[in-house]
């Protein structure tokens, strides 16, 4: 089995048919749905908020609205459809999120997407709530995680998940891997790769991204979707503390498995960081969508098609060669 990950991989290039980048077409459909770029910030209180997900929304981008403020999440979604906006939301496995399903079926207020949010996602409590959500809700596209084998994507699968999300530990604000001993961190773009040849689903790489070119990577070994956290944090837009030191603005990221989330240190696998203001997440994401169309044009096609397609080589953590950061 070859073993490497974001760093250590290098795509390669095929003769361009486009005249310009803005040729490229960044397109993905997720479920019933396309949306503009196949990258979703994550599902994290420091990354997303109801505006940012109103924004995102709004402007043809992918959202999966965080699980850690139950109480909002109804209201919320009752607020993106009186705009006609379309709702995605997370749930978590405790017995209170059975009744929260329930009622949304009761209410008749169907999420267009629901994403079942656990640590280690290979589980019976998964299982039986991907069972719950599609006899609730049936319409509702279901995407269930975290994952990190070909055998927790198949199970899933076979469960009734509409997606699986892949990444155990890979996380800026992970600690997973040192607290436990377990997971894809520092392996991830092969985990991924492992789990593409199980999955008859799409998958989405969840964790580890460092550079937009990871984007590129990941749709190579087979992610339908990327979901970011790092990249998107410490925006003026981005929920959560600033400080100020030497000057120098900072915002916080923290895990959702971190003390700042739990509000105590019980199971904790995830840390806070300081990332360094960056100006606005609009801006951000614009850049991203002219990158990935590049990476479209190095692939030698006009969409996100053409990367799946590519070569590669295994260039060990050689990506940053030459480069000064
Ligand atoms: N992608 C990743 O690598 C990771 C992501 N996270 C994120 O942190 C947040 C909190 O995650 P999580 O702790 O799962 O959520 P919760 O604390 O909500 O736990 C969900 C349920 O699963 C149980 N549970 C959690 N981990 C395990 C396990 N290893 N074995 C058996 N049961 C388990 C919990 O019980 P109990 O607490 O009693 O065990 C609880 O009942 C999530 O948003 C998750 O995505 C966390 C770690 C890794
Ligand atoms: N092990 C932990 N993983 C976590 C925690 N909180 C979030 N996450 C995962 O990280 C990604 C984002 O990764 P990044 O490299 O893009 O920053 C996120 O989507 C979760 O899957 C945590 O507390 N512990």
């Amino acid at each position: 089995m070859k073993i490497f990950d974001y760093e250590d991989i290098q795509l390669v290039p095929n003769k361009c048919i486009v005249n310009s980048r803005s040729e490229c077409e960044t397109k993905v459909k997720l479920g019933k749905r396309e949306f503009r770029m196949p990258v979703v910030p994550a599902n994290m209180q420091t990354i997303i908020d109801e505006n940012i997900a109103e924004f995102l929304a709004a402007n043809g981008y992918f959202y999966i609205m965080h699980r850690f403020d139950e109480a909002s999440r109804i209201p919320f979604m009752e607020k993106m459809r009186a705009k006609n906006l379309f709702t995605s939301i997370s749930v978590g496995v405790k017995s209170s999120e059975y009744a929260f399903v329930k009622e949304l079926a009761e209410k008749a207020l169907v999420p267009d997407y629901v994403t079942i949010d656990i640590a280690h996602g290979h589980a019976n409590s998964v299982i039986e709530m991907i069972g719950h959500i599609k006899e609730y809700l049936p319409e509702t596209f279901v995407i269930a995680g975290n994952v990190g084998t070909p055998e927790a994507v198949r199970e899933l699968e076979n469960a009734g998940a509409d997606a699986t999300k892949v990444g155990i530990g890979p996380g800026k604000v992970c600690i997973t891997k040192l607290k436990t001993g377990f997971g894809t961190g520092g392996w991830q773009l092969s985990a991924l790769r492992r789990c593409s040849k199980a999955a008859r689903k799409p998958l989405i790489a969840d964790g580890g991204i460092r550079t937009h070119g990871d984007i590129a990577k990941s749709i190579r070994f087979g992610a339908t979707m990327v979901m970011i956290g790092s990249l998107f944090a410490g925006h003026e837009e981005s929920p959560g503390d600033t400080k100020i030191e030497d000057g120098v603005l900072y915002k916080e990221y923290f895990g959702s498995a971190s003390e700042y989330q739990k509000g105590e240190r019980k199971n904790v696998e995830g840390k806070k960081i300081w990332i360094q203001h960056k100006g606005s997440l609009a801006d951000t994401l614009v850049e991203m969508e002219q990158d990935l169309q590049s990476s479209i044009s190095y692939a030698g096609g006009k969409d996100i098609e053409a990367i799946r397609k590519v070569d590669y080589v295994i260039v060990k953590n050689s990506i940053f060669n030459g480069d000064i950061f």
